[in-house]
């Protein structure tokens, strides 16, 4: 019987085992397919509560401030270049695409004013007792123009935290302050000023912190914009006032605290809307798309179930209901490769997607989330042929001619092939990024247009393919929660127009942090906002970014090898590393003698120029003009040689704004040339080099006397003349540089003196790029028959420049010269006065004029 029983036992225990590995077999070939694992449910997270239902304003009847006529730019007095919140007032202004000079507060205030109208239509100091303290003089100065030009201030004034002194007068005004106050709520006051903050409110989430400033004010001269109730006598105080300037003239917005609080920066934010919205196209609409760049494209596990496609449909809608945004749409970009590649549930979720095809906005991303820049057009073509194959097959509704790359990968930097595959497969015209100009800091990011694609900027809300479940989020939940509760994300829609979000399959799974997270924002921007979110294509929205920031069509280049997000998403066609770009810049201006500069700088062995340029006299001609728009490679191509220094002479750089801001760009660091010549001479030059052009109205002319009586009546003549002027008007054009480079990286040299003695210039700009001495005098000597100096060849014999560079011409005559010298006289002593104040070397001629 034992025996028997064994027997049979064990032979039960072999089939058992038998069962046992072919199944561990089976699995481990076939992988957890329909192993199910059980999903909890998205955990309940309550969702944010507005304290009461304030009514929104609407802006019909916005007041905004009227200066006198001022250039529409923001001036920026910072307590020191490093101030932190300096930084942050900084980032503000960016965001909001307000050009803005911004200057460390010194003895010397920035020149406020140009010889026709004001520079600044708002002056924002930082700290407003370095403004009280200012020395007078300069205080007087910046007042009058206050008031001349009616131009408002906004300024900030902390506590200081050891002073026992609470109850201040502040200097020269009847305003008393409060310092080192602790409030206990924060209120909105009914005022002109609040545009996107809604009036009425009051926030009690004010924190505990004791260095508030309050004002206390009782007269008509000052308007409450915000108050608090301060905690230990529970009286309402100004924490934000305005001075309506009845005591002095000036209108001015004085904030008790910085803008690390939001409600101040949303105030902040108000106030220059305020000061200058008016010609800003002011609008409360805020566009909104939410992206899911990759519907089909995660790990089993983490994907998507049936219910919660479910769910996405129902917030799509409430997200219309409750919240107004008619029509709005969840964008789903797809990557066929991987439809179906979850578990059995998750499998079911892609196919309700699917079907439910028709209620979403779909877009194409790559078959196989493939990395563009690794790819050549016919791959990347091949790709997108099947990836389309996939939508069509699957009735999927791509209704717009909009892309997303996966990572972004080849929009900038611009893989040219991806964007000419994107065209020829899907016609797409346009695209989003974060990288553009760099994905860092996310309040600059901008748009561009390459190759007739819309390249929009991309805003990240905090979620990412990890981020599934409110108890994991890195930083934790109240991480989250601050985002949207005043941070970033609120902030990045109340300060662009359009917003478009990444987000991915993952945050509408598990918890579906990215519903919880679209629909507090939305809650929170209606309960203290009185914005109206919207949505619309993204074709609309390229449209409507464009006729509004019409300056950021054209790409501003910078050196992908510079940034590592961007080093690593390189086309190869740029090799990071061999990359040469020039680190010097002749500028001109024209007729000053570059091209002899140039001819002679290059002999230098440690130094290479760009290789010809076919129909353009050997100039590059990139920064600020046409050759621009052709990208970096093209630029790249022209710059084969390395040498210590790498430079490039494009005489049209010095006049052209556009070229200091894209040079600026791409060659941060370069060294630049400018050549000095006496701007009536230049005009002179100018004008036989038109004549020797045969132009029409130089033709004429017959000579310059006349071009000024003529010019007063006669356009052609006056384009003459303006186009002889404008070049010489130096002071003006250096400005545009200077707000690009520092006074060090530039170099000055005399025009007479480049042209008399080339050798002593040449071995002055050796010294000052830091090359090693070369003895020019042996390959440059003086040419009697051409009248200047010219370079030596091998052979001994003088090659001098061709014959439209030194003409043969009569001299400029007296009246001219006097008329000229007229014209100038103005810049002539401006500039005279910038190189003497810069101690820097005055050119001989200026010195004359200027006796
Ligand atoms: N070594 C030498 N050889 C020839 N020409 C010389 C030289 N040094 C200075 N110059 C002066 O340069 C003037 C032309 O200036 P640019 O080269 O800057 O002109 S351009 O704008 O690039 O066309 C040119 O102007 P014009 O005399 O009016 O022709 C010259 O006066």
């Amino acid at each position: 019987m034992n025996g028997f029983i064994n027997h049979r036992f064990l032979r039960f225990i072999k089939y058992l085992l038998i069962v046992l590995s072919i199944f561990a077999v089976y699995s481990l070939i076939i992988p957890s397919k329909n192993v199910l694992k059980e999903r909890g449910k998205p955990k309940y997270v309550e969702n944010y509560k507005c304290p009461a239902d304030w009514t929104p304003k609407d802006e019909e009847n916005w007041e905004f401030h009227q200066n006198n006529g001022t250039d529409q730019k923001v001036l920026l007095i910072s307590d020191s270049l490093f101030s932190r919140h300096g930084k942050l007032i900084t980032q503000v202004l960016t965001a909001l695409k307000i050009p803005f000079k911004s200057e460390a507060v010194s003895k010397n205030i920035p020149v406020l004013t140009t010889s026709r109208k004001g520079r600044y239509s708002l002056i924002i100091i930082e700290n407003y007792y370095k403004y009280l303290n200012m020395p007078r003089w300069n205080r007087q100065l910046l007042d009058k123009y206050c008031m001349d030009y009616k131009v408002p201030v906004i300024s900030f004034i902390a506590s200081k935290p050891n002073d026992q002194l609470k109850r201040i007068r502040i200097k020269g005004s009847s305003l008393w302050m409060w310092q080192n106050q602790q409030i206990q709520s924060l209120s909105t006051h009914p005022s002109k000023i609040h545009k996107i903050t809604k009036e009425n409110t009051t926030r009690l989430d004010v924190g505990n912190s004791s260095d508030w400033v309050v004002f206390e004010e009782n007269t008509k001269k000052f308007e409450t914009i915000l108050s608090g109730k301060v905690t230990k006598n529970g009286k309402d105080r100004a924490v934000v006032i305005h001075d309506i300037g009845i005591e002095d003239g000036v209108n001015r917005i004085l904030f008790g605290r910085n803008i690390s609080d939001w409600t101040i920066k949303m105030t902040f934010i108000d106030s220059i809307w305020w000061a200058i919205g008016k010609n800003m196209q002011f609008s409360l609409d805020r566009f909104i798309q939410v992206d899911i760049d990759d519907i089909f494209v995660g790990a089993q596990g983490t994907r998507m179930l049936e219910d919660d496609v479910i769910n996405l449909l129902a917030y799509q809608q409430k997200f219309r209901n409750k919240y107004n945004i008619s029509n709005f749409h969840f964008m789903l970009g797809f990557s066929g490769s991987y439809f179906r590649n979850g578990d059995e549930n998750e499998d079911k979720g892609d196919e309700l997607l699917i079907e439910k095809a028709s209620n979403f906005v779909w877009f194409p991303h790559m078959w196989r989330h493939n990395h563009a820049h690794e790819h050549n057009y016919t791959y990347l073509e091949a790709f997108m042929v099947q990836n389309k194959m996939f939508a069509e097959n699957m009735r999927l509704p791509v209704n717009y001619t909009y892309a997303i790359a996966p990572q972004h990968d080849g929009v900038y930097p611009v893989h040219e092939q991806l964007y000419d595959a994107w065209k020829k497969v899907w016609k797409v015209s346009v695209t989003a990024t974060e990288e553009y100009p760099h994905f860092k800091p996310s309040t600059s990011r901008k748009a561009f247009i390459y190759k007739n694609i819309s390249v929009l900027p991309r805003q990240t809300c905090g979620l990412y393919t990890h981020t599934q479940t409110f108890d994991t989020y890195p930083g934790g939940f109240d991480y989250v929660q601050n985002l949207i509760r005043g941070g970033d994300l609120f902030f990045t829609v109340l300060l662009n127009p359009v917003s478009i979000f990444m987000t991915h399959q993952q945050n509408y799974a598990h918890d579906r942090l990215a519903l919880y997270t679209f629909e507090n924002l939305f809650e929170f921007l209606r309960c203290w906002t009185n914005l109206k979110i919207k949505w619309q294509s993204p074709i609309e929205s390229a449209k409507m970014y464009f006729e509004r920031f019409e300056e950021e069509k054209v790409p501003l280049w910078t050196n992908p090898c510079i940034d590592p997000r961007h080093r690593i998403i390189t086309p190869p066609s740029i090799n990071c590393s061999n990359l040469t770009l020039p680190n010097l810049l002749i500028l001109g201006p024209q007729k000053t003698g570059s091209t002899a500069l140039a001819n002679f700088l290059e002999i230098h062995p440690n130094v290479s120029q760009n290789s010809n340029v076919p129909g353009s006299f050997e100039e590059v001609q990139f920064f600020g003009g046409n050759n621009y728009k052709k990208g970096i490679e093209w630029y790249l191509s022209y710059f084969q040689q390395k040498a210590e220094i790498v430079f490039e002479k494009s005489a049209t750089y010095f006049d052209n704004p556009l070229a200091a801001k894209q040079a600026s760009a791409l060659v941060p660091n370069s060294k630049l040339i400018i050549i000095l010549q006496n701007p009536a001479d230049r005009a002179y030059s100018w004008f036989q080099h038109m004549l020797a052009h045969k132009d029409e109205t130089a033709m004429n002319l017959g000579n310059m006397t006349h071009i000024f009586e003529v010019s007063k009546n006669n356009t052609l003549a006056k384009k003459l003349l303006n186009r002889c002027v404008s070049g010489g008007k130096y002071i003006h054009h250096l400005e545009k540089w200077l707000e690009h480079f520092s006074l060090s990286q530039i170099m000055f040299i005399d025009s007479d003196v480049l042209r008399n003695q080339p050798i002593k210039i040449l071995s002055k700009v050796t010294e000052w790029l830091d090359l090693p001495y070369f003895d020019y005098s042996k390959v440059i000597r003086f040419s009697p028959s051409k009248g200047f100096h010219c370079k030596i060849d091998e052979n001994s014999k003088t090659r001098c420049l061709g014959e439209s560079k030194g003409r043969k011409y009569e001299k400029m005559d007296e009246a001219t010269r006097l008329e000229l010298d007229e014209i100038f006289a103005i810049d002539n002593s401006a500039l005279f006065k910038f190189l003497r104040k810069s101690r820097l070397e005055i050119p001989g001629w200026l010195r004359k004029l200027i006796k």
